[in-house]
């Protein structure tokens, strides 16, 4: 009997998702499976919402931001008799595999669903915070790193036209890669993320004696200041004002948000999701389970599943003493 083979979309959409749907489905059907798609994540699996994917849905797809399948978050599927309900469907669908494409909670879903399901689960990581233990990137978070950065750049023109205070907000929930790789492309003057983050008043206290000395040195002086979401207490505009008292100057908010999960996916991530697709059916057509697929050093790994929830992914090392000696150090002997 045809073997049947679903993907789905889960968490927060990722540019490159489509590119990663496509890689699976040609490879899917290339390996002699009927392919279907579940539509807004695990809601999908509930609502029976699927549909039927094929080479020539695939078409003009690569390019495309966003996710055919539809993302979304579903509370309701940490509850067991929940999950339950999937499961039944799955087997009433017949579906043999099933592809989750998403980010760690996406994952920790999955594997919660083998309690009820016998079928084979596989995980790829699609995120743009990049916080997925087991693998060096995420599908989308070259791209959301690259909308960001085109965005500090237009943000440095006016602070420096105007000689003013910039708090721009990149968004991470709550780890640093995103805050930190675009802080370090746009050449921020500032970065604050999790991962290096101490005190507040300790950091104000940086960012005024770096103005003062910059001021001393040059006058008037344009600053950007680099914030990951969720990192200071009552937020960018709250920063602002502890700028502003801090040092005198005015500072600005600026949020990027939900722009950086939009736009074509940059070749990186279309690479990395191509590549990660194929694997996936590889590993499908293999009667492997329960296990992510990563990138490592540029190679393909498998991970536990379960490894990529309970591990905390860290920044790099260089990453971090680069960002202390361009940015929050840089005037300290
Ligand atoms: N512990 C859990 N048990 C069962 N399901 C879970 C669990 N954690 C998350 N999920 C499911 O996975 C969905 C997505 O999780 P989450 O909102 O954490 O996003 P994500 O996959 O980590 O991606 P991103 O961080 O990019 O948004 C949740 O809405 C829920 O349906
Ligand atoms: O789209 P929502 O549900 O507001 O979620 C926002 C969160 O999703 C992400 O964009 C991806 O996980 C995070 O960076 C952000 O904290």
């Amino acid at each position: 009997m045809t073997k049947h083979l679903a993907v789905l979309t889960s968490g927060g959409d990722a540019p490159g998702m489509n590119a990663c749907i496509r890689a699976v489905v040609l490879n899917a059907e290339r390996a002699g499976y009927d392919v279907s798609g579940y539509l807004r994540g695990f809601n999908g699996l509930l609502d029976n919402e699927r549909i039927t994917l094929n080479a020539e849905r695939m078409h003009n797809l690569i390019q495309q931001g966003g996710t055919i399948l539809h993302s979304a978050r579903c509370e309701q599927f940490r509850q067991s008799a929940v999950r339950k309900q999937a499961a039944d469907n799955l087997n009433a669908a017949g579906i043999d595999t099933l592809i989750v494409i998403g980010g760690d909670g996406s994952f920790h879903g999955a594997h919660a669903l083998k309690e009820h399901w016998p079928g084979q689960i596989i995980g790829i990581p699609g995120t743009i915070d990049n916080d997925v233990d087991g693998t060096d990137a995420t599908i989308g978070y070259y791209t959301a790193i690259e909308t960001a950065v085109s965005s500090i750049d237009k943000v440095r023109d006016t602070a420096d036209a105007f000689d003013r205070v910039f708090v721009v907000e990149v968004m991470g929930r709550h780890a640093g890669f995103l805050g930190m790789s675009a802080a370090l492309a746009s050449a921020a003057d500032f970065v604050l993320v999790p991962e290096l983050f101490e005190d507040a008043s300790a950091s104000l206290q940086q960012i005024k004696q770096q103005i003062i000395q910059r001021q001393q040195s040059r006058g008037p002086v344009s600053y950007v200041i680099v914030l990951a979401e969720n990192l200071w207490p009552n937020g960018v505009n709250a920063l602002c004002k502890q700028v502003a008292d801090t040092t005198g100057l005015e500072a600005k908010p600026v949020t990027l948000g939900h722009v950086q999960r939009g736009g074509s996916p940059v070749s990186q991530d279309r690479i990395l999701a191509v590549k990660s697709g194929t694997f996936a059916v590889d590993l499908a057509c293999k009667n492997i389970s329960d296990v992510m697929v990563g990138i490592q050093n540029d190679r393909l790994v498998t991970v536990p599943l379960e490894e990529t929830w309970q591990n905390q992914k860290t920044l790099g090392q260089d990453a971090c003493k680069t960002a202390l000696h361009l940015m929050n150090q840089r005037y300290i002997d």
